[in-house]
C-alpha cells in the first residue's frame, strides 16, 4: 500500500472512518499479488471536490501488463475447470464481500468521484445487481440440440470461456461499470485483466481486495493501474497480446474505434459500450409533470455524467412554455448542495475540472448563438471549483450548437421546440450515436411506432431510467457493440462450440 503519511492524509481529508482501512491501496494486483509498479512510479489521484490530490497510485509499465495477461492466461485454464455450481458459489461468495463492505465502497466512490455520499450507495447497490443477476445466468448458460440435415448425425451446442478478458472502464460509475464487465466475464468462467480509469482506481483495487479473499485461482482477476499516458500503453498491449481473447471497453466512441480497429488487426471479439448523445421526447398528449420528473432523473443524476443521460430535449411547441415553467421550478426546488459527505445533498461536483471546461464550453456556444439561461448557469465557488449547477437553456437555433452533435457529459441541458412526430423522429435520428432515447407520451399506437422507430439500442417510454441489471444495455451505430447485463452479457463472455456426433 501507499505510505503510511499517504495514507493518514488520506484519512485525515473525509469525514468518514473507514471499517476495513485495508480496502485502500496504492498497488497493482497481478497473478494474485499485490505489487506497486517496478519503476516505483505513481501518479495522483485528485478529490474532485477541492481539485487536491487524496492519493497515489502505482503507474504501472507495459511488461507488467503482459505479466498479468500471462498469470490470467495461467488461471482461465485451471479456472474453467471448475464446473458452474462452483462458479456460481465463488460469485456469491465475493458478492456477499462487496455487500458486507457497502459503507466502504460507497465512501471510496465520493472520495475518487465525488458523488454525493448517497448516490454513491446507488451505484454500489447498482452494481451489485449485476453480481446478483449473474449469479442466477452461470447455470443457465445452456446449449442446444440441433437436427442435422444429415439424418446419422446429432448437432449439440455448449457455451465455453473465452479464456483472457482485458476490460478497460471509465471513471462516471466505478463500481457499477466493473461489475457489470468484469462480473460478466468472470460468470462465464474467462480471468479478466482489468485497467480502471485513472480517475477512479481505487473502487478497483476495493474490488480486488475482496475478491481476493474468495477462493479463485490466483491471477483471475488482475488491476493494472495507469495514468492517462500509461493507459495508452496498457491499451496497446491488450490489443496486441496473442493471450487476449476478447477486449471489453466501456468509455467514449473516440478511444472505442481506436481500440476496435487494433484488436480487428488480430480478429479478436470485442465489446464497446460508448458515447451517447440521448434525444428526450415530450409529445403533446404527455402528463407533463410525469416528463419533467422523468427528464430531471435521466438528464440530472449523477450530476448529467451518464452515457445514457439527456442530451437533446425536444418539446411539443404547444406546450413547451407549461413544460418549461414547471422544469425550472422543480429544478430550482429540488437540489440541495453541500458537502458530498451529508446525506441529505443530492447533487454533487463533477469529476474534474475537464467535465466543467466542457460544460462550460456548451453552455457558452449554445448563449454565442442566441439561446438563453433559464435556470442555473454558474458553479457554486462556495463549495469548489466543479460544482456546476443543473442548468437550462432555451431558444437558438438547437442543430447549430455544439450540445446537439457532442454528448454534453455535464449539467448542461438545452430545450428544442417541435411540430410533428415525424419532424421530431427525424431529429432525434440525425446523429451516428444510437444509444439510449426516450419519450413521453399517454398514446399506446405511438409507444410501438416511436419505439421502433428511434435507432438506438434502449428506448425509455414514460421513464428516464432504463439501467437494470435485467436490461441488456448497450448501443448501435456509433454507440457500440454488444451488451452488458441481462443474459446477453454472460453470453457476450462465451464462444459458442458445436458438436457433430454420427451415430
Ligand atoms: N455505453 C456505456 O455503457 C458507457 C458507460 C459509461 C461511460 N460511457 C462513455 O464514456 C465516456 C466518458 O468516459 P471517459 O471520459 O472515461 O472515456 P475515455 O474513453 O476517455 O476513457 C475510458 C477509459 O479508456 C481509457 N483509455 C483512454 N485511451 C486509451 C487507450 N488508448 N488505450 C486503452 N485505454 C484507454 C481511459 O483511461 C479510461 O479507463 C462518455 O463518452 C460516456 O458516454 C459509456
Ligand atoms: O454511464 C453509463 C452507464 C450508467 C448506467 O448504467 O446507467
Amino acid at each position: 500500500m501507499g505510505s503510511m503519511s499517504e495514507l493518514n492524509v488520506l484519512l485525515k481529508r473525509i469525514p468518514y472512518k473507514f471499517k476495513t482501512p485495508s480496502l485502500l491501496d496504492s498497488r497493482a494486483f497481478i497473478g494474485g499479488r499485490w505489487t506497486p509498479a517496478a519503476s516505483g512510479a505513481t501518479f495522483p489521484v485528485y478529490d474532485p471536490a477541492d481539485n487536491q490530490v487524496a492519493y497515489k497510485i502505482a503507474n504501472v509499465s507495459r511488461a507488467e501488463v503482459k505479466t498479468a495477461i500471462g498469470a490470467a492466461q495461467t488461471a482461465s485454464k485451471q479456472y474453467k475447470q471448475l464446473t458452474h455450481r462452483n462458479r456460481k458459489n465463488l460469485l456469491r461468495e465475493w458478492t456477499n464481500l462487496i455487500k458486507g463492505n457497502r459503507d466502504d465502497l460507497a465512501a471510496i466512490c465520493t472520495l475518487e468521484l465525488g458523488k454525493p455520499i448517497t448516490e454513491s450507495y446507488t451505484t454500489v447497490d447498482y452494481g451489485i445487481s449485476f453480481l446478483e443477476w449473474f449469479d442466477g445466468e452461470i447455470e443457465r448458460l445452456y446449449g442446444e440440440t440441433i437436427p442435422a440435415a444429415r439424418g446419422s448425425n446429432r448437432i449439440m451446442t455448449s457455451r465455453e470461456p473465452q479464456g483472457v478478458v482485458a476490460a478497460v472502464t471509465p471513471w462516471n460509475s466505478p463500481v457499477a461499470m466493473i461489475l457489470r464487465k468484469v462480473g460478466a466475464a468472470i460468470s462465464a468462467g474467462n480471468a479478466v485483466v482489468l485497467k480502471p480509469a485513472p480517475e477512479t482506481p481505487m473502487c478497483a483495487i476495493a474490488i480486488a481486495k475482496l475478491f481476493e479473499q474468495v477462493d479463485y485461482p490466483e491471477g483471475t482477476l488482475n488491476i493494472v493501474t495507469g495514468d492517462a499516458a500509461a493507459s495508452v500503453d496498457i491499451g496497446d498491449e491488450m490489443c496486441h497480446n496473442p493471450a487476449v481473447r476478447h477486449l471489453s471497453f466501456t468509455g467514449s466512441t473516440s478511444v472505442g474505434k481506436f481500440l476496435n480497429t487494433e484488436c480487428a488487426k488480430h480478429l479478436k471479439k470485442t465489446s464497446m459500450e460508448l458515447g451517447g448523445n440521448a434525444p428526450f421526447i415530450v409529445f403533446e398528449d404527455a402528463n407533463i409533470e410525469k416528463a419533467v420528473d422523468g427528464l430531471i432523473a435521466c438528464k440530472f443524476r449523477s450530476s448529467g455524467q451518464t452515457c445514457v443521460c439527456a442530451n437533446r430535449a425536444f418539446v411539443h411547441h404547444s406546450i413547451i412554455e407549461e413544460f418549461t415553467e414547471r422544469l425550472q421550478k422543480t429544478v430550482d426546488g429540488l437540489f440541495k448542495y453541500g458537502s458530498v459527505w451529508d446525506p441529505d445533498v443530492n447533487f454533487g461536483p463533477l469529476y474534474s475540472s475537464r467535465g466543467v471546461e466542457k460544460a462550460k464550453a456548451h453552455q457558452e456556444d449554445a448563449v454565442s448563438k442566441g439561446a438563453k439561461i433559464i435556470s442555473g448557469g454558474f458553479i457554486k465557488e462556495d463549495l469548489g471549483p466543479n460544482f456546476y449547477v443543473p442548468t437550462i437553456l432555451t431558444g437558438g437555433p438547437s442543430q447549430e450548437m455544439r450540445s446537439w452533435t457532442q454528448e454534453t457529459f455535464g449539467p448542461v441541458m438545452h430545450l428544442t421546440p417541435f411540430e410533428t412526430e415525424e419532424e421530431v423522429i427525424k431529429l432525434a435520428n440525425t446523429e451516428e450515436s444510437g444509444l439510449a432515447s426516450y419519450f413521453y407520451t399517454e398514446d399506446i399506437s405511438r409507444v410501438w411506432r416511436v419505439s421502433e422507430a428511434l435507432e438506438t439500442g434502449m428506448v425509455g417510454v414514460r421513464t428516464g431510467l432504463v439501467s437494470a441489471c435485467e436490461q441488456p444495455f448497450g448501443g448501435i451505430k456509433e454507440s457500440g457493440i454488444g451488451r452488458e447485463g441481462s443474459k446477453f452479457g454472460v453470453e457476450d463472455y462465451t464462444n459458442i462450440k458445436s458438436i457433430t456426433v454420427g451415430l
